[in-house]
């Protein structure tokens, strides 16, 4: 079943994406909720569930409350093997592609593998790159950072990522980054693949940002780190997602 990515997909036909990464240790799972929803109301698409030091019981909480609570994809980005719940809808099943360590290449997958298969969600196979300066999960996934000033390279990882069969790249500037990607990486990496779905994430806090990465043509925009800083979250999505749609035409 494929059904999150052939969402996906349909609104792409339209327009472009936009999600809202939640950290589930960064709040309750009542919390979480009501950030979620407010997200929606300001039109985000889907929401991401992940961080780099999560514990099962807290994706597990808040997926649950989630699923029971509101209508849009609800996708795992786990930052290790303990982030897998049956309560969400997908999981982004991602191989850090410039990591120095198997661990995280091909390692923690094959150890989350058989839970993944049992939790029956939907399965969304992803490249992960990380790029300079490349926050908490460049350190803690031992990678050889993509230079800012190198956009063939992402392209070239997002071309093998192709070829090895993944639909999603992901180019990741690391959560709060203080600046995001340069929009040449993204244009170079979309150009050289064929139907992959290109997201683009770390430190996009404005209008601007989310416009600046979607023209450039990333396909689904993620923002995570606003959300725990604004007092109007709703406004503050609705910025983004105003932002990403104008992008759009
Ligand atoms: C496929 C499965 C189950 C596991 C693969 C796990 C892999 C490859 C993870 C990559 C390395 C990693 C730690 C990714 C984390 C990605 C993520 C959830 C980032 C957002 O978290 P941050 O916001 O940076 O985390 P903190 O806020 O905790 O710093
Ligand atoms: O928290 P921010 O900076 O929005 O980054 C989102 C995401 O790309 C982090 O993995
Ligand atoms: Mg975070």
């Amino acid at each position: 079943m494929k059904i999150v990515e052939e969402q996906i997909r349909e609104i792409l036909k339209t327009r472009k994406i936009h999600f809202t990464l939640i950290d589930p240790d960064e709040q309750t799972p009542e919390s979480a909720l009501e950030i979620a929803k407010l997200a929606i109301e300001g039109g985000t698409d889907g929401i991401m569930i992940g961080g780099s030091t999560v514990n099962n019981e807290e994706v597990d909480l808040t997926c649950k409350i989630l699923s029971e609570n509101i209508d849009v994809p609800i996708i795992l980005f786990p930052g290790n093997i303990n982030s897998v719940s049956k309560y969400a809808d997908a999981i982004f099943f991602m191989t850090y592609v410039n990591s120095t360590n198997p661990y995280w290449i091909v390692g923690a997958q094959a150890l989350a593998s058989m839970a993944v298969k049992q939790s029956g969600i939907e399965v969304l196979p992803m490249g992960y790159m990380v790029v300079e300066p490349g926050g908490t999960v460049g350190w803690v996934g031992d990678a050889k950072l993509v230079p800012r000033n190198k956009p063939k390279l992402t392209a070239a990882y997002a071309l093998s990522s192709q070829y090895l069969g993944q639909r999603f790249f992901y180019i990741e500037a690391g959560s709060g980054a203080d600046k995001p990607i340069p929009p040449e990486m993204i244009a170079y990496s979309k150009k050289a693949t064929d139907d992959m779905i290109i997201i683009v994430g770390g430190g996009i806090r404005d209008a601007e940002a989310a416009y600046t990465a979607a023209k450039a043509g990333g396909d689904i925009i993620v923002t995570g780190t606003i959300v725990e800083e604004t007092d109007d979250v709703k406004s503050k999505i609705l910025e983004i997602t105003e932002a990403i749609k104008k992008a759009s035409q």
